[in-house]
């Protein structure tokens, strides 16, 4: 492969491309961007990180590439129907370094208004804690555990202590430095750490009293207690649900579906 990948080829090709399928969205995933903005009627969209690209035609998502392109396409998606760039049976283009893809929206893909832009960042700082303490474990041994971010006092009302609260009192947040450590410590609490959308940790060790059956969710067989409390508190309340399984995958939940799998142990 080139030492930039394919980038510009791919490009070339999918200005082709969108005219011929009606795109409605050029998605660029690639950690780096070199080079002209093409000239192209649908919107830009930027996915990766640290871009030094000021331009009103490019809309940047700074998304981890590490997720996985599968995953990243995925909330892409959600992203691009949430801001009305794209409906629900419409197709966008994306391309990487190496390869060009076509995806046609799926109604189940959906997030909240604002989601992007309020939880952005701290969705982000979660799914990299939850990547670390997947590919780590807490002192060898596999952690599990339940973050609820956003609609703080809805999912308060449906949810209530198991344990003390270790973050009663205390304004931590989940963008402050130095906080990985404590949020990996209280991991291996049972139950659900609570998080505002700007990132305040305002509890851990609370149990979601929510009803699944009664939510009418289903989740793939295999998908036990945890898996099923957090689908059932994103359908109840606005909150969207990150949970980490005990064998490392993490899952994240929107209005009661999942919205994004990934599981950093296995090679993508
Ligand atoms: N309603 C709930 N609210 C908060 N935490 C819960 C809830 N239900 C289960 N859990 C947590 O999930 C843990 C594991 O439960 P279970 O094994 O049934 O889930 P699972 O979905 O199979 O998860 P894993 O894949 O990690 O095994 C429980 O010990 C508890 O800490």
């Amino acid at each position: 492969m080139k030492k930039n990948g394919y980038t510009k080829i791919l490009l070339n090709k999918a200005l082709e491309i969108i005219k011929e399928i009606d795109a409605k969205a050029l998605v660029l995933i690639t950690p780096s961007f070199e080079g002209e903005i093409p000239e192209v009627e649908v919107p830009i969209i930027l996915v990766g990180k640290d871009f030094d690209i000021s331009d009103e035609r490019v809309k940047k998502i700074p998304l981890p590439l590490s997720l996985g392109i599968k995953n990243v396409v995925n909330l892409i998606s959600a992203f691009l129907v949430e801001n009305n760039i794209i409906s629900n049976g419409e197709t966008f283009l994306y391309i990487t370094p190496n390869t060009l893809g076509i995806r046609t929206v799926k109604r189940n893909i959906a997030t909240t208004k604002g989601f992007f832009e309020e939880a952005q960042t701290v969705l982000q700082r979660l799914l990299e804690i939850a990547v670390e303490l997947s590919l780590e474990g807490k002192e060898g041994y596999p952690v599990g555990t339940i973050f609820v971010v956003g609609d703080t006092k809805n999912v308060l009302k449906y949810s209530h202590q198991i344990v003390p609260n270790p973050f009663r009192g205390h304004k931590l947040n989940v963008l402050d430095k130095n906080i990985k450590g404590v949020i990996k410590e209280f991991a291996t609490l049972d139950g659900a750490f609570i998080i505002s959308n700007t990132g305040r940790i305002v509890a851990a060790g609370r149990y979601l009293d929510v009803d699944p059956k009664k939510l009418d969710v289903h989740l793939p067989p295999g998908l036990g207690s945890r898996h099923l409390a957090a689908a059932a508190i994103s359908k109840k309340t606005k909150a969207t649900a990150i949970t980490l399984s005990e064998s490392g995958v993490i899952r994240v939940f929107k209005n009661g579906e999942i919205i994004l799998e990934y599981n950093p142990r296995m090679r993508y």
